[in-house]
């Protein structure tokens, strides 16, 4: 078939599913697409600069890029021109066709069918070029690649359904051209003033010019009547390069819509000219909500990379550690080369010395966040806070400030959101107190009823209740905070230092001593399963528990790494009991040996049981516990 035919191709399902969904839900915040139109426009003019670097030809003599929109009320049409890029027709029906974006399934599968939820998922991920169907019942797109020739253009068709059609076209001048067909409840966007308006709201950051054409004044009497002439509706200065105190919020947020493709709002931006060693701006933002793909580690993250002011690259994550990966904005410098690369980005130190610099700004404006806005530093930790703490791993450097933006929830109120910082902790400490205690637990509710928790909480001191699978590994990072050591609670020994009083200490010691014996029965018992068995003064209500051995890894780090398919050895725990407690006193004066081994038994698994973890054999446990409530009822 020769491709000057007329083809017509069905939409890929995703994509299918995208266009309804767009017409459906955005009905109450339609003229968007405009700004997404405008947006893919001054892409497309950025591209071309950048190719032209390296071939001037492209140009074609036109290197004065723009965008222009045009209206037709007559036909009711809105089109928008630029003399961008372009695309080839392979390009046009891979990218008008399909969503080739990862998450894009997912994302899909989230949909509820409320159209007020569903728009702000769908502004979550992005609406780009699908947006025309909001007001379009049909859209057609003409378009040639700068290079190409103008008999090699590309016209695409569809009604927004099942189905587009391409065919070659002619197109003198290079660059796109998206015609909108307006729906007949629609025809407000054709009107000049309305669009105007439209256009200065959310694309006046735009570094090109978008033109719209003018009214000639009526001409006197004798005069020629003058032809309209475009003229630019946006102020056409890439936002960045200008003067922070001239630059609107509104227009910071426009801007932010711009370079991060999400629907709601920025919570944060931070924007900085340096000069000096290294000349460069940043314009770094914080999202308010995470994005579909936070957990792909393969998702496109990074800063919009330019050279003097001329578009490198998306997506540059030479500027930003992986933990900061939420970050959105654009970095321009003046030292770069122009023809740099992501290999060469990759070795160059000034990059380096670049990132550090933007990471400090980060977390700068991170801390001010913290200490100016609370609601919205915490809508901030809710959304990223566990990017965050893999922090203190991956840039011990600033290890310090991490840990000051870092939240926990912790038994000061027993809640479940994070909101209480190291500091706050501190703060609370206790006379006498060297350290900072922790649990780690699978869930908040498991790690809130340990039973390691029971000697803190019967002397008030705090615990943080850590519940997050990174938890082990930033605590294994952290180390201390303000020159106190985190301690795990159910890992070795209880040690709780000058809190525990001399009298307190040989209570313990003679406690001991009086269930050497017992100690002893159980340990022969459990021999192959524990490391060792002794008595504990940290519980005051829980018969028995298991303590994780100094040197063996946390529970919940075995856990991660056991599903990340990593074998490990068996660990063995150390099982403590509560010689106060009523099951003990009767373990101790069991002679049946059968009901003895049994009710430790019991009491072993139980233990486990209150961690949150699995048991070995469930069967044999409720066998036992059967067993002993018939005896007991007997
Ligand atoms: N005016 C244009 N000129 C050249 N290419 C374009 C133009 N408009 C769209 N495209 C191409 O079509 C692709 C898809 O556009 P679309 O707006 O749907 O997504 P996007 O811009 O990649 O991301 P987003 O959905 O977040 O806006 C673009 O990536 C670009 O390659």
């Amino acid at each position: 078939m020769s491709t000057a035919e007329k083809e017509t191709l069905g939409f890929q399902t995703e994509a299918k599913q995208m266009l309804q969904l767009m017409i459906h839900s955005m009905y109450s915040n339609k003229e968007i697409f405009l700004r997404e139109l405008v947006s893919n426009a001054s892409d497309a003019a950025d591209k071309l600069r950048y190719e032209a670097l390296s071939n001037g030809e492209l140009y074609e003599d036109d290197a004065d890029l723009r965008v222009r929109v045009t209206l037709d009320k007559e036909n009711n049409t809105l089109s928008i021109s630029d003399n961008g890029i372009g695309m080839s027709r392979d390009e046009v029906i891979a990218n008008l066709g399909t969503i080739a974006r990862s998450g894009t399934a997912e994302f899909l599968k989230n949909l509820s069918g409320d159209g007020k939820k569903d728009s702000q998922l769908i502004g979550q991920f992005g609406v780009g070029f699908y947006s025309a169907f909001i007001v379009a019942e049909r859209v057609e797109v003409f378009t040639r690649r700068a290079g190409d020739a103008p008999s090699s253009a590309t016209h695409w068709e569809s009604s927004g359904e099942a189905d587009f059609s391409v065919e070659d076209c002619e197109k003198t001048d290079r660059g796109t051209t998206v015609v909108l067909h307006l729906r007949a409840d629609d025809t407000e966007f054709a009107d000049d003033w309305r669009v105007r308006s439209i256009i200065k709201k959310y694309s006046d950051h735009i570094s090109i010019p978008v033109q719209m054409l003018n009214t000639p004044p009526e001409p006197k009497e004798g005069e020629e009547k003058e032809e309209p002439t475009f003229e630019a509706v946006n102020s056409a200065t890439a936002l960045w390069t200008r003067p922070r105190s001239e630059v609107t919020d509104d227009e910071y947020q426009a801007f932010y819509k711009h370079v991060s493709h999400d629907f709601s709002p920025a919570l944060n931006w931070s924007h900085n000219k340096v000069e000096g060693k290294l000349e460069y701006t940043s314009l770094l933002y914080l999202p308010g909500q995470a994005p579909m793909d936070l957990w792909n580690r393969d998702a496109a993250r990074g800063l919009k990379l330019y050279v003097q002011r001329t578009f490198i690259m998306d997506d540059a994550e030479q500027f930003l550690p992986l933990y900061l990966r939420f970050v959105k904005g654009v970095i321009d410098s003046n030292d770069l080369s122009l023809n740099v690369s992501r290999e060469i980005l990759q070795q160059d130190p000034a990059v380096d010395a670049m990132k550090s610099a933007v990471t400090k700004r980060v977390l700068d404006m991170l801390s001010k966040l913290a200490k100016n806005d609370v609601d919205k530093y915490q809508q901030f930790w809710k959304a990223f806070g566990q990017v965050l703490k893999e922090g203190p791993a991956e840039d011990f450097g600033n290890k310090e400030k991490i840990a000051k933006l870092l939240r926990f929830a912790t038994t000061h109120d027993n809640k479940a959101e994070q909101t209480h910082s190291l500091e706050d902790y501190v703060a609370r400490m206790k006379e006498g107190q060297t350290k900072i205690y922790y649990v780690a637990g699978e869930s908040h509710k498991t790690a809130s009823s340990s039973p390691h928790l029971e000697v803190f909480r019967k002397k008030g001191i705090e615990v943080l209740l850590l519940s997050e699978r990174v938890d082990d590994w930033l605590m294994n990072h952290l180390a201390d905070f303000d020159g106190k050591s985190f301690l795990d609670v159910g890992r070795g020994e209880l040690d709780l230092g000058d809190l525990e009083d001399e009298e307190e200490k040989k209570a313990q010691e003679v406690l001991a001593e009086e269930h050497k014996d017992l100690v002893e029965r159980v340990n022969t018992i459990l021999t192959e399963k524990v490391e060792s068995v002794r008595v504990t003064s940290r519980l005051t209500e829980s018969p028995a528990c298991l303590v994780v051995t100094e040197d063996d890894m946390g529970a919940q780090m075995r856990r991660m790494m056991e599903a990340a398919g990593q074998a490990l050895p068996p660990s063995k725990p150390i099982f403590e009991l509560n010689p106060g407690h009523p099951l003990v006193v009767k373990l101790d004066q069991e002679s049946d040996e059968d009901r003895f081994a049994d009710l430790v038994a019991v009491l072993f698994d139980q233990a486990h049981l209150a961690e949150g973890a699995q048991l070995e054999d469930p069967a044999s446990y409720v066998h036992k516990l059967n067993k002993l409530l018939l005896e007991l009822s007997a």
